[in-house]
């Protein structure tokens, strides 16, 4: 279980979160959800350690993970998935997925098969260059890239941002076999409110910086959480 305990984090002398609470757990979806600009992404950079902050804690399992770092983070089984996907353009799909081996021991350094089952696609372009697929099949790569670690937290960052319908079901329904494997807390921070209703289980809503609802859906009015969550 992620356990994000009044996480503050500033750019310069600007604050952007202010106590931040959030928990995520091993089979369900957390969605973070939010307008423009109120922090979902600087959350996200602060749990996958490429950001520092200011205040607060960090742990996962109930272990705290210390002073912010990327390479601890993936170590310690946080996986993130940027906004913009970040894929190595010059590089292969299969060099893509083996760039997520760096913080695995040598002895796990291999591609699952099970990585092919959930994105076919991936296995017929093995040898394409990651910047010639397409938005859509990127995203599946970053994705596929980040599951590699074999994570125990899975970090989405807009992972419906630009991409064409087909793509976007099939990315809810990896998230959606994802979690009922539940092996893995999902966080999504996600614009498209339906695909992002749709799937959480749990709904984390921020406005500048704070969070202003987090209730598990049982507990979450359609309708209101789309007020809170629309400009
Ligand atoms: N590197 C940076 N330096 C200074 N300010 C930044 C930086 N990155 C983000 N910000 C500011 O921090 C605030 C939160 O940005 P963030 O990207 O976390 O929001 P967001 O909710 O993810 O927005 P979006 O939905 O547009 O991606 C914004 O006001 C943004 O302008």
């Amino acid at each position: 279980m992620l356990e994000v305990r009044g996480l503050t984090l500033k750019y310069g002398q600007s604050r952007i979160l202010h106590g931040i609470d959030l928990v995520a757990r091993p089979g369900a979806v957390t969605a973070v959800m939010g307008t423009n600009g109120v922090g979902k992404t600087s959350l996200l950079k602060a749990i996958a350690g490429r950001h520092p902050f200011e205040a607060g804690s960090i742990a996962l399992d109930g272990r705290d993970l210390g002073p912010p770092s990327a390479y601890a983070a993936a170590r310690a089984g946080i996986a993130y998935v940027p906004q913009g996907r970040e894929v190595f353009p010059l590089m292969s799909v299969q060099e893509n997925l083996e760039s997520g081996f760096a913080c695995l021991p040598a002895g796990d350094r291999g591609v699952p098969d099970r990585i092919f089952e959930l994105f076919p696609v991936l296995k017929q372009m093995r040898a394409r260059r990651g910047g010639d697929l397409s938005g859509g099949q990127q995203q599946q790569l970053a994705i596929a890239r980040a599951l590699i670690t074999r994570p125990r937290v899975l970090l989405l960052d807009e992972p419906t941002e630009g991409i064409q319908p087909n793509i976007i079901q099939q990315i809810g329904e990896v998230i959606s076999q994802l979690r009922t494997e539940g092996e893995i807390a999902i966080v999504l921070v996600e614009q498209y409110f339906d695909f992002a209703y749709r799937l959480a289980d749990t709904f984390v809503a921020l406005n500048r910086g704070e969070v202003v609802l987090s209730a598990p859906r049982a507990e979450v009015d359609r309708e209101g959480l789309l007020a809170r969550v629309s400009i």
